[in-house]
């Protein structure tokens, strides 16, 4: 009986798995698996396919889907659809190859390259170099020469030791084999109740069959990871990959208290049983954002714009430092993107004046509210704060300058 011929069979001995069953677990599935997520305009799965459709070299096509996948993969694969066949894929990777490998059988091919469908960015240079590590008795690996240095780790997230990367490679797909002794390695490995091999050289190790390393490529990556996805589309847009300038300020301030019966904080004036000491009026949350502003752009500190030796700011409100510096920011083309403070203290209680301070603050930051956030803690009665000797605050600011970060 003549085997039956797949729809895309040409006159080539190499035929291709494209394992694409998976569900996508670490990239998140919100926007369903990471095969079918559009990366330049086209599903990840259109890209790999057409890599391998358009390569003279390449044979019959199986495609490995997940059962639930068959309306996906026929708008992802678009035009290419008819090309290949597509054949149900299993609970694990390995089990995806095998009936893959199943469908590819009739086809009597003398090779075979097995490749992740989440790796759209294969070459042609990569695929010739697996197709010619492969002979009768060998396959081959694409794969690069580990550039990282190496660490176990222990059982107390400590590093272990250091381990050599002498001779150490990171595997890549597509991974070629002549196609009869992969086949029955696959076959063995479950059969033996095998489930746990990642790869396919690896099942290849297993059943003794050599394997050639031959070159991949770091463009070939595996899309893992949301960000990979994000990454990927951003480079087949052709749009720059771009790292924004953001820059974050702290500031930290303290007064004491003396004889009074209000205080200012973050704005707004409280009523209170004491007053805070200072040159200006000693809103301590208004001087820590003050300095974190400034912190942004390397911009000096509140001492240095405002010296409480100068009798100009006696008294002064505060809110005109915060302001000075906002516009110091601005200058320098800066835009806030957020600010955050939070005053230490037993007392006055800051939750009821919490809108109004963050009323204020959006007013002086030219920001929208939702960008401030006030919050308060008391010091467990600790120390000069805990005794009600004064007031703390800590502050951090946020903000985006123009360009790029540097590398
Ligand atoms: N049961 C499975 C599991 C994985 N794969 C395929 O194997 C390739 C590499 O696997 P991986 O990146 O681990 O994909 P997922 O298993 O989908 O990802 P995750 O582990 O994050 O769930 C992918 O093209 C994936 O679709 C498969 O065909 N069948
Ligand atoms: C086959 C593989 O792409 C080789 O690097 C990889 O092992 C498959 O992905 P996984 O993340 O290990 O499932």
């Amino acid at each position: 009986m003549n085997p039956k011929p797949l729809p895309n069979q040409q006159n080539s001995n190499v035929a291709v798995v494209v394992v694409a069953a998976g569900r996508g677990e670490r990239a998140g599935q919100a926007d369903g698996p990471k095969q079918y997520r559009r990366i330049g305009g086209k599903a990840v799965i259109w890209h790999t396919l057409k890599a391998f459709l358009d390569h003279p070299k390449v044979g019959p096509i199986a495609v490995a889907i997940h059962a639930d996948d068959s309306e996906l993969f026929a708008s992802a694969a678009g035009e290419l659809a008819a090309r290949v066949t597509t054949v149900v894929g299993g609970a694990t990777r390995q089990d995806s190859t095998r009936f893959a490998l199943i469908a590819l059988q009739q086809s009597r091919p003398q090779a075979v390259l097995i490749h992740d469908g989440v790796r759209p960015f294969i070459s042609p240079e990569v695929i010739d170099r697996a197709i010619s590590g492969i002979d009768a008795s060998h396959g081959s690996l694409p794969s690069l020469p580990v550039s990282d240095t190496l660490k176990k780790e222990a059982f107390d997230r400590t590093v272990a030791e250091t381990v050599p990367r002498a001779g150490l490679h990171s595997a890549q797909t597509p991974q070629g084999f002549p196609f009869d002794p992969i086949f029955s390695a696959h076959q063995r490995a479950f059969e033996a109740g095998r489930s746990d091999f990642t790869d396919d050289s690896a099942i290849a190790e297993w059943a003794g069959i050599p394997v050639r390393l031959v070159l991949g490529s770091p463009d070939n990556v595996k899309l893992t990871w949301a960000k990979d996805i994000a990454m990927a589309d951003q480079r087949l847009s052709g749009q720059a990959i771009s790292f924004p300038d953001v820059r974050t300020g702290n500031g930290y301030d303290v007064h004491s208290f003396e004889a009074g019966d209000h205080v200012w904080l973050c704005g707004v004036k409280i009523a209170h049983s004491k007053k805070l000491n200072g040159h200006s009026d000693a809103d301590v949350g208004l001087h820590a954002l003050t300095d974190a502003l400034l912190a942004t752009c390397g911009a000096g500190d509140i001492g240095t714009h405002f010296p409480p030796s100068d009798p100009q700011w006696k008294g002064a409100a505060s809110r005109q430092f915060v302001e000075h510096a906002a516009a110091i920011v601005r200058s320098r083309g800066g835009r806030i993107a957020n600010a955050d403070v939070t005053l230490i203290c037993e007392a006055p209680k800051v939750g009821p004046h919490r809108a109004a301070m963050t009323a204020e603050l959006a007013d002086m930051l030219r920001i929208a509210p939702e960008r401030i956030s006030i919050k308060a803690t008391t010091n467990e009665k600790l120390g000069f704060i805990g005794r009600e000797e004064g007031i703390a605050a800590i502050a951090t600011a946020s903000v985006v300058y123009p360009g790029e970060l540097p590398e």
